[in-house]
């Protein structure tokens, strides 16, 4: 994603690219971050988030939990904002981003193209019609690289659901299947995992009942989409001094 980023950045007049940060072992350290594209911005790729920060209005992270977690505290500090497209975050993880959302202004969303936001609004409607007599299965596949597992969208999705049948996801949800499982209970919502080779990020909602199926699908095509909502989130932050926002705020699909 971080490239995709860059790359987002580079194509927007409307943005300036403050810094780039990578681990402090990673052969990118002391390269332009433009170097990749063919060129230079003087911006060099570092490890050291207070000196990036500085002078910065917004952040962008897509990392993992523990690293997101780090870069949460030094934007807190430094009262800079942040768009944070990490998934994985345990509930505990989750607080620290709302507690920090009482200091600076957050957009955190496992998603950030515009199709999936969209279907969040798309499931809960449909979850509300179909909800008896219709069996919940949440189907997500990505790429061989992916570490988290259901994705952030997946569980996003799961938790649209849930909520639209006042049900509560952690209570509900099933996340896996072997052996003799027995029949399946109508109030659960299931999940299905699939890793392989370099699919971007498809999610399907299947609402199956008897004698018909409502499958609502999206399908990521290009990392851009995730890199473009990204951008967008950050413009949003402009006008923002704390609170913690999702992509359904950026597009004002509340
Ligand atoms: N919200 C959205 O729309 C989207 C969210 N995502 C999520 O974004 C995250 C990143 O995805 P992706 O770009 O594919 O993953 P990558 O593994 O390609 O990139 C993550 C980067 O973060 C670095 N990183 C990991 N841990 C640390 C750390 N402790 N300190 C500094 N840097 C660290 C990694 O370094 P290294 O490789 O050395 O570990 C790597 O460069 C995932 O959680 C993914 O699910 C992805 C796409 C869209
Ligand atoms: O890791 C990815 O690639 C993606 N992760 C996000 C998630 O976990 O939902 C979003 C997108 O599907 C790509």
């Amino acid at each position: 994603m971080g490239h995709a980023l860059l790359e987002g950045v580079f194509a927007d007049e409307g943005l300036t690219l403050h810094g780039a940060l990578d681990r402090a072992d990673s052969v990118q350290i002391g390269h332009d971050a433009g170097e990749q594209f063919g060129k230079t911005t003087g911006v060099k790729i570092s490890h050291d988030v207070h000196a990036a920060l500085q002078g910065a209005d917004v952040m962008v992270d897509f990392t993992r939990p523990d690293a997101s977690l780090e870069y949460i505290a030094a934007c807190r500090e430094a009262k800079v904002k942040l768009v944070i497209g990490t998934t994985g975050f345990s509930a505990e993880q989750k607080q620290v981003i709302e507690s920090a959302a009482q200091d600076i202004a957050i957009v955190f969303a496992p998603n950030m193209s515009v199709g999936v936001t969209l279907l969040i609004n798309l499931v809960q409607a449909a979850a509300k019609v179909l909800a008896d007599g219709y069996d919940i299965e949440i189907i997500e596949a990505h790429h061989r690289h992916k570490v988290d597992a259901p994705s952030g969208t997946a569980l996003r999705l799961g938790e649209a659901a849930a909520s639209a049948l006042g049900r509560d996801l952690a209570e509900c949800a099933v996340y896996g299947r072997e052996g003799v499982t027995g029949e399946r209970d109508a109030n659960t919502i299931g999940f299905a995992t699939v890793r392989g080779g370099d699919v971007v990020g498809d999610h399907t909602v299947l609402f199956a009942g008897i004698g018909e199926r409502v499958e609502l699908t999206h399908k990521a095509s290009s990392r851009a989409t995730f890199a473009l909502g990204a951008l967008r989130a950050a413009k949003f932050l402009q006008s923002k001094n704390t609170g913690l926002y999702d992509m359904r705020d950026v597009l004002a699909l509340k």
